[in-house]
Protein backbone atom coordinates (compact mmCIF):
# COMPACT_ATOMS: atom_id res chain seq x y z
CA UNK A 1 0.00 0.00 0.00
CA UNK A 2 1.55 3.18 -1.35
CA UNK A 3 1.69 6.06 1.48
CA UNK A 4 -0.38 8.33 -0.77
CA UNK A 5 -3.04 5.14 0.15
CA UNK A 6 -3.13 5.70 3.91
CA UNK A 7 -4.24 9.35 4.08
CA UNK A 8 -8.15 9.80 5.66
CA UNK A 9 -10.15 10.47 2.18
CA UNK A 10 -12.49 13.00 1.90
CA UNK A 11 -12.23 14.64 5.58
CA UNK A 12 -13.41 11.19 7.95
CA UNK A 13 -11.39 8.82 8.61
CA UNK A 14 -12.21 4.83 8.28
CA UNK A 15 -12.85 2.94 11.19
CA UNK A 16 -12.32 -0.60 12.23
CA UNK A 17 -13.39 -2.53 15.52
CA UNK A 18 -11.57 -5.09 17.01
CA UNK A 19 -13.38 -7.71 19.95
CA UNK A 20 -10.36 -9.59 20.71
CA UNK A 21 -7.99 -10.71 23.95
CA UNK A 22 -4.86 -8.62 24.92
CA UNK A 23 -1.63 -10.20 24.22
CA UNK A 24 0.60 -8.51 26.63
CA UNK A 25 3.77 -9.29 24.27
CA UNK A 26 2.71 -6.96 21.85
CA UNK A 27 3.00 -9.71 18.52
CA UNK A 28 -0.88 -11.04 18.55
CA UNK A 29 -4.30 -10.54 19.57
CA UNK A 30 -5.37 -6.49 20.77
CA UNK A 31 -1.94 -5.19 19.98
CA UNK A 32 -1.68 -6.64 16.62
CA UNK A 33 -4.98 -5.30 15.07
CA UNK A 34 -4.77 -1.61 16.58
CA UNK A 35 -1.32 -1.47 14.89
CA UNK A 36 -2.50 -3.01 11.60
CA UNK A 37 -5.29 -0.72 11.40
CA UNK A 38 -2.90 2.52 11.83
CA UNK A 39 -0.49 1.37 9.39
CA UNK A 40 -3.36 1.00 6.80
CA UNK A 41 -5.08 4.79 7.89
CA UNK A 42 -7.94 3.07 9.52
CA UNK A 43 -8.80 4.52 13.27
CA UNK A 44 -8.97 1.47 15.41
CA UNK A 45 -11.02 0.70 18.70
CA UNK A 46 -11.60 -2.27 20.79
CA UNK A 47 -13.30 -4.49 22.85
CA UNK A 48 -11.25 -6.57 24.72
CA UNK A 49 -12.76 -9.44 25.54
CA UNK A 50 -9.99 -11.36 27.95
CA UNK A 51 -6.24 -10.89 29.08
CA UNK A 52 -3.57 -13.34 28.43
CA UNK A 53 0.28 -13.25 30.28
CA UNK A 54 2.37 -14.23 26.99
CA UNK A 55 5.50 -13.70 25.84
CA UNK A 56 7.57 -15.46 22.88
CA UNK A 57 7.65 -18.54 24.58
CA UNK A 58 4.31 -19.33 25.82
CA UNK A 59 0.90 -18.20 27.10
CA UNK A 60 1.54 -18.14 31.18
CA UNK A 61 -2.43 -16.98 31.97
CA UNK A 62 -5.33 -16.42 30.40
CA UNK A 63 -8.59 -14.44 32.31
CA UNK A 64 -11.40 -13.74 30.39
CA UNK A 65 -13.15 -10.66 30.56
CA UNK A 66 -16.40 -10.33 32.46
CA UNK A 67 -19.07 -10.66 29.72
CA UNK A 68 -21.02 -7.52 31.28
CA UNK A 69 -17.31 -5.23 30.29
CA UNK A 70 -17.34 -6.79 27.06
CA UNK A 71 -21.10 -5.94 26.60
CA UNK A 72 -19.96 -2.49 27.87
CA UNK A 73 -17.28 -1.58 25.57
CA UNK A 74 -19.09 -3.08 22.23
CA UNK A 75 -21.72 -0.53 22.97
CA UNK A 76 -19.59 2.72 23.98
CA UNK A 77 -17.82 1.96 20.73
CA UNK A 78 -21.05 1.44 18.56
CA UNK A 79 -23.39 3.35 19.82
CA UNK A 80 -21.10 6.30 19.12
CA UNK A 81 -18.27 6.51 17.29
CA UNK A 82 -20.07 3.21 14.79
CA UNK A 83 -17.79 1.41 12.79
CA UNK A 84 -16.91 0.70 8.82
CA UNK A 85 -15.89 -3.08 9.94
CA UNK A 86 -15.22 -5.32 12.73
CA UNK A 87 -13.00 -7.78 13.19
CA UNK A 88 -13.20 -10.75 15.72
CA UNK A 89 -10.34 -12.56 17.16
CA UNK A 90 -10.05 -14.28 20.81
CA UNK A 91 -13.94 -15.03 22.26
CA UNK A 92 -12.73 -16.78 24.89
CA UNK A 93 -16.09 -18.27 26.19
CA UNK A 94 -19.73 -19.41 24.66
CA UNK A 95 -21.23 -16.19 26.38
CA UNK A 96 -19.00 -13.46 25.15
CA UNK A 97 -19.83 -15.41 21.46
CA UNK A 98 -22.65 -14.71 21.79
CA UNK A 99 -22.89 -11.36 23.25
CA UNK A 100 -21.04 -10.57 19.84
CA UNK A 101 -23.77 -12.11 17.72
CA UNK A 102 -26.43 -10.20 19.32
CA UNK A 103 -24.65 -7.13 19.24
CA UNK A 104 -23.34 -6.90 15.47
CA UNK A 105 -27.23 -8.17 14.93
CA UNK A 106 -28.54 -4.82 17.02
CA UNK A 107 -25.94 -2.45 15.26
CA UNK A 108 -26.54 -4.21 12.06
CA UNK A 109 -22.61 -3.93 11.18
CA UNK A 110 -21.14 -4.95 8.25
CA UNK A 111 -18.19 -6.09 6.66
CA UNK A 112 -17.48 -8.02 9.64
CA UNK A 113 -14.44 -10.60 9.73
CA UNK A 114 -14.66 -13.24 11.88
CA UNK A 115 -11.02 -14.89 13.48
CA UNK A 116 -11.92 -18.29 14.67
CA UNK A 117 -8.82 -18.17 17.44
CA UNK A 118 -8.90 -21.43 19.26
CA UNK A 119 -5.13 -22.16 19.68
CA UNK A 120 -2.36 -20.10 20.48
CA UNK A 121 0.91 -20.59 18.22
CA UNK A 122 1.73 -22.79 21.49
CA UNK A 123 -1.14 -25.20 21.39
CA UNK A 124 -2.46 -22.67 24.61
CA UNK A 125 -6.57 -22.95 24.06
CA UNK A 126 -8.21 -19.50 23.64
CA UNK A 127 -11.91 -20.42 23.29
CA UNK A 128 -13.61 -22.98 25.54
CA UNK A 129 -14.63 -26.31 23.84
CA UNK A 130 -17.92 -25.58 24.22
CA UNK A 131 -18.01 -22.33 22.48
CA UNK A 132 -16.87 -23.70 19.02
CA UNK A 133 -20.66 -24.65 18.23
CA UNK A 134 -22.04 -21.18 19.18
CA UNK A 135 -19.59 -19.95 16.68
CA UNK A 136 -20.71 -21.65 13.89
CA UNK A 137 -24.57 -20.98 14.42
CA UNK A 138 -24.60 -17.41 16.13
CA UNK A 139 -21.38 -15.53 14.43
CA UNK A 140 -20.35 -16.82 11.13
CA UNK A 141 -23.99 -16.26 9.84
CA UNK A 142 -23.19 -12.83 10.30
CA UNK A 143 -19.50 -13.05 9.02
CA UNK A 144 -18.64 -11.36 5.40
CA UNK A 145 -15.39 -13.33 6.45
CA UNK A 146 -14.13 -16.12 8.19
CA UNK A 147 -10.32 -16.63 8.45
CA UNK A 148 -9.18 -20.53 10.16
CA UNK A 149 -6.12 -21.64 9.79
CA UNK A 150 -6.02 -25.68 9.14
CA UNK A 151 -6.29 -26.85 12.55
CA UNK A 152 -9.15 -24.18 13.16
CA UNK A 153 -11.26 -25.37 10.05
CA UNK A 154 -10.97 -29.25 11.38
CA UNK A 155 -12.61 -27.84 14.53
CA UNK A 156 -15.27 -25.89 12.93
CA UNK A 157 -15.94 -29.14 10.25
CA UNK A 158 -15.52 -31.89 13.46
CA UNK A 159 -12.62 -33.28 11.10
CA UNK A 160 -9.16 -34.66 11.82
CA UNK A 161 -5.81 -32.73 11.05
CA UNK A 162 -4.55 -35.52 9.22
CA UNK A 163 -7.60 -34.73 6.70
CA UNK A 164 -6.20 -31.35 5.05
CA UNK A 165 -2.47 -32.07 3.87
CA UNK A 166 -3.15 -30.59 0.42
CA UNK A 167 -4.30 -27.26 -1.60
CA UNK A 168 -7.39 -29.48 -2.98
CA UNK A 169 -7.93 -30.49 0.54
CA UNK A 170 -7.94 -26.69 1.74
CA UNK A 171 -10.11 -26.14 -0.57
CA UNK A 172 -12.96 -29.04 -0.19
CA UNK A 173 -12.29 -27.64 3.79
CA UNK A 174 -13.03 -23.85 2.81
CA UNK A 175 -16.19 -24.94 0.72
CA UNK A 176 -17.55 -27.01 3.71
CA UNK A 177 -17.04 -23.99 5.62
CA UNK A 178 -19.75 -22.31 3.64
CA UNK A 179 -22.67 -24.40 5.39
CA UNK A 180 -22.53 -22.14 8.42
CA UNK A 181 -23.06 -19.13 6.35
CA UNK A 182 -20.46 -17.00 6.44
CA UNK A 183 -20.09 -15.23 3.28
CA UNK A 184 -16.59 -15.80 2.27
CA UNK A 185 -13.84 -18.36 3.80
CA UNK A 186 -10.32 -17.81 3.65
CA UNK A 187 -8.76 -21.02 4.66
CA UNK A 188 -4.92 -20.12 5.48
CA UNK A 189 -1.85 -22.26 4.82
CA UNK A 190 0.36 -21.50 7.19
CA UNK A 191 0.24 -24.86 8.94
CA UNK A 192 0.15 -26.94 5.35
CA UNK A 193 2.07 -29.98 6.31
CA UNK A 194 3.31 -30.94 2.31
CA UNK A 195 6.03 -30.61 0.25
CA UNK A 196 4.92 -27.82 -1.78
CA UNK A 197 4.62 -25.63 1.07
CA UNK A 198 7.85 -25.58 1.83
CA UNK A 199 8.74 -23.30 -0.48
CA UNK A 200 5.22 -21.21 -0.68
CA UNK A 201 2.37 -20.14 1.81
CA UNK A 202 -1.19 -20.86 0.11
CA UNK A 203 -4.19 -19.16 1.05
CA UNK A 204 -7.23 -20.48 -0.46
CA UNK A 205 -10.33 -18.16 -0.99
CA UNK A 206 -14.20 -19.61 -1.36
CA UNK A 207 -17.64 -17.62 -1.42
CA UNK A 208 -20.99 -18.20 -1.38
CA UNK A 209 -21.59 -16.72 -5.16
CA UNK A 210 -19.94 -19.37 -6.63
CA UNK A 211 -18.64 -22.10 -4.69
CA UNK A 212 -17.19 -24.24 -7.83
CA UNK A 213 -15.45 -21.23 -7.89
CA UNK A 214 -11.54 -20.72 -5.89
CA UNK A 215 -8.97 -18.79 -5.43
CA UNK A 216 -5.27 -18.96 -4.69
CA UNK A 217 -3.02 -16.35 -2.62
CA UNK A 218 0.42 -17.85 -2.87
CA UNK A 219 3.49 -16.02 -1.76
CA UNK A 220 6.93 -17.45 -1.00
CA UNK A 221 7.45 -19.59 2.17
CA UNK A 222 9.69 -17.03 4.45
CA UNK A 223 12.46 -19.50 6.51
CA UNK A 224 11.78 -18.23 9.83
CA UNK A 225 10.17 -18.87 13.32
CA UNK A 226 9.31 -15.83 14.23
CA UNK A 227 5.24 -15.75 12.97
CA UNK A 228 3.73 -14.77 16.51
CA UNK A 229 0.79 -12.74 14.92
CA UNK A 230 0.81 -13.56 11.52
CA UNK A 231 -3.52 -14.80 11.43
CA UNK A 232 -4.07 -11.93 13.72
CA UNK A 233 -2.06 -9.53 11.26
CA UNK A 234 -3.81 -10.88 8.11
CA UNK A 235 -7.39 -10.70 9.36
CA UNK A 236 -6.95 -7.35 11.08
CA UNK A 237 -5.28 -6.08 7.65
CA UNK A 238 -8.33 -7.39 5.68
CA UNK A 239 -10.48 -5.78 7.56
CA UNK A 240 -8.85 -2.40 7.63
CA UNK A 241 -8.74 -2.99 3.82
CA UNK A 242 -12.85 -3.29 3.65
CA UNK A 243 -12.64 -0.39 5.80
CA UNK A 244 -11.23 1.25 3.07
CA UNK A 245 -14.09 0.17 0.29
CA UNK A 246 -12.09 -2.26 -1.26
CA UNK A 247 -13.37 -5.58 -2.50
CA UNK A 248 -13.11 -8.57 -0.98
CA UNK A 249 -10.85 -10.61 -3.49
CA UNK A 250 -8.33 -7.12 -3.11
CA UNK A 251 -8.40 -6.79 0.34
CA UNK A 252 -7.51 -10.17 0.80
CA UNK A 253 -4.37 -10.01 -2.15
CA UNK A 254 -3.29 -6.64 -0.18
CA UNK A 255 -3.66 -7.91 3.20
CA UNK A 256 -1.24 -10.89 1.85
CA UNK A 257 1.31 -8.57 0.95
CA UNK A 258 1.05 -6.70 4.18
CA UNK A 259 1.45 -9.48 6.37
CA UNK A 260 4.59 -11.48 4.06
CA UNK A 261 6.31 -7.71 4.44
CA UNK A 262 5.59 -7.60 8.34
CA UNK A 263 7.07 -11.58 8.45
CA UNK A 264 10.12 -10.87 6.19
CA UNK A 265 11.30 -8.00 8.83
CA UNK A 266 9.86 -9.88 12.08
CA UNK A 267 11.56 -8.79 15.01
CA UNK A 268 13.29 -11.86 16.62
CA UNK A 269 12.23 -10.67 20.49
CA UNK A 270 12.54 -13.37 23.31
CA UNK A 271 13.75 -16.59 23.41
CA UNK A 272 11.20 -18.33 21.31
CA UNK A 273 8.84 -17.44 18.87
CA UNK A 274 9.07 -13.62 17.44
CA UNK A 275 6.84 -11.29 16.30
CA UNK A 276 5.81 -9.23 13.22
CA UNK A 277 6.99 -5.97 12.59
CA UNK A 278 4.00 -4.44 11.01
CA UNK A 279 5.26 -0.65 10.16
CA UNK A 280 7.51 -3.15 7.53
CA UNK A 281 5.56 -2.10 4.31
CA UNK A 282 6.34 1.12 4.65
CA UNK A 283 10.39 0.69 4.14
CA UNK A 284 9.59 -2.45 2.18
N1 LIG B 1 6.64 -18.64 7.02
C1 LIG B 1 5.72 -17.97 6.30
N2 LIG B 1 6.08 -17.30 5.18
C2 LIG B 1 5.19 -16.63 4.45
N3 LIG B 1 3.86 -16.55 4.77
C3 LIG B 1 3.43 -17.21 5.87
C4 LIG B 1 4.32 -17.95 6.69
N4 LIG B 1 3.61 -18.48 7.73
C5 LIG B 1 2.34 -18.08 7.55
N5 LIG B 1 2.21 -17.34 6.43
C6 LIG B 1 1.02 -16.68 5.92
O1 LIG B 1 0.53 -15.89 7.01
C7 LIG B 1 -0.90 -15.85 6.97
C8 LIG B 1 -1.45 -16.41 8.30
O2 LIG B 1 -1.44 -17.83 8.21
P1 LIG B 1 -1.32 -18.85 9.40
O3 LIG B 1 -1.78 -20.16 8.89
O4 LIG B 1 0.08 -18.77 9.95
O5 LIG B 1 -2.31 -18.20 10.45
P2 LIG B 1 -2.56 -18.59 11.94
O6 LIG B 1 -2.11 -19.97 12.22
O7 LIG B 1 -4.01 -18.27 12.18
O8 LIG B 1 -1.66 -17.57 12.76
P3 LIG B 1 -1.60 -17.48 14.39
O9 LIG B 1 -0.76 -18.60 14.86
O10 LIG B 1 -0.98 -16.14 14.58
O11 LIG B 1 -2.99 -17.59 14.90
C9 LIG B 1 -1.30 -16.66 5.74
O12 LIG B 1 -1.44 -15.81 4.63
C10 LIG B 1 -0.13 -17.62 5.56
O13 LIG B 1 -0.06 -18.09 4.23
C1 LIG C 1 -4.72 -12.68 22.65
C2 LIG C 1 -4.38 -13.58 21.50
N1 LIG C 1 -5.23 -13.63 20.45
C3 LIG C 1 -4.95 -14.44 19.40
C4 LIG C 1 -3.80 -15.21 19.39
C5 LIG C 1 -3.51 -16.14 18.23
O1 LIG C 1 -2.34 -15.88 17.63
C6 LIG C 1 -2.93 -15.12 20.51
N2 LIG C 1 -1.78 -15.85 20.57
N3 LIG C 1 -3.25 -14.29 21.53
Amino acid sequence: MSAAAVIPRAGRVPIALTIAGSDSGGGAGIQADLKTFQELGVFGTSAITGLTAQNSVGVHGIWPAPVSSVEAQIEAVLSDIGTDAVKTGMLCSVEIVKLTARLLRKYRSSHIVVDPVTLSKHGSALLEGDAVSAMCTELLPLAELVTPNIPEACLLLGWQESDIRSVSAMTEAARSLLQYGPRHVLLKGGHLDDQAANETAIDVLVSQEDPSRHLLFSAPRIATVHTHGTGCTTASAITAFLALGMQMEEAVGSAKRFTHQAISSAVPLGAGIGSLWHAAHRTL
